[in-house]
């Protein structure tokens, strides 16, 4: 069976966690990430460490946001690490994300638009006032004219954003939710099937896979939820 489009999010404390949920999760989804918790403390070995036999593709989540000199320098010395994914901050601006493509040619490198953790009063607070969909749009439009291939964005934007850039580049939505689970500190959020249907290529799920007494199982429920949904 084809693995489903989800990248598990392996927020873990330890390596050894991590390295357990990747295996149990593989083989029912396309994609484990890696985000600053793991990287931080270990380094470019964890990812190796997850990747482990299967090779399962590996999303990179380092949110990269500084100015573009910086921002290449990281981008080619994770690059070598060879992850499918790598994601920037959109608010960096253009030239930061022109840079992080030309460093990392090898890696799809994913422009995260507004964070699904911020509600649209946040985002009144920090200067972005307006519906979440038109700071989302503008990132997005940004983005792809300085060449990122991918978005990330929360599912209730998904729609709004393939309509202005179109197809051929990869939307990923974290701020999914199976129905009835906890949104925890999730502000825009959706249901697996909901996502899909809007448009996303590929939903980040971390929390209602790995909290779970058995990761494994929770995937496979949710890849299969997904299966009968198209
Ligand atoms: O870039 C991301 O992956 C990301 C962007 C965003 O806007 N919101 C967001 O939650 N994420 C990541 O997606 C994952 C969501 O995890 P859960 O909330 O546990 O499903 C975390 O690893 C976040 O770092």
């Amino acid at each position: 069976m084809t693995p489903a489009p989800i990248a598990v999010a392996l927020d873990a404390p330890d390596l050894e966690t991590a390295a357990r949920w990747a295996a149990l999760v593989t083989p029912h989804v396309s994609t484990v990430k890696v985000g600053l918790e793991l990287y931080l403390r270990y380094g470019p070995d964890v990812i190796a460490s997850v990747r482990g036999a299967s090779g399962v593709q590996v999303f990179l989540d380092l949110k990269l946001h500084d100015i573009p000199n910086t921002v290449a320098g990281a981008a080619r010395a994770v690059g070598r690490l060879r992850p499918a994914i790598l994601t920037v901050h959109a608010a960096g601006g253009p030239a930061m994300i022109q840079a992080a493509v030309e460093a990392a040619p090898h890696t799809m490198i994913a422009a995260v638009t507004v964070l699904t953790s911020l509600s649209e009063d946040d985002l009144g607070r920090i200067g972005l006032a307006g519906p979440a969909d038109d700071a989302v749009r503008r990132l997005a439009v940004l983005s792809v004219e300085a060449g990122a291939t991918a978005l990330v964005c929360s599912p209730n934007e998904v729609r709004a954003v393939r309509a202005e850039i179109g197809t051929g580049i990869t939307l990923i939505t974290p701020g999914v939710r199976p129905t009835g689970a906890a949104t925890q500190d999730q502000m825009r959020v959706a249901t697996p099937e909901q996502a899909l249907a809007d448009g996303a290529d590929l939903l980040v799920i971390g929390r209602p896979i790995t909290d779970s007494p058995d990761p494994g199982a929770a995937a496979a429920a949710i890849a299969a939820s997904l299966r009968r949904s198209v």
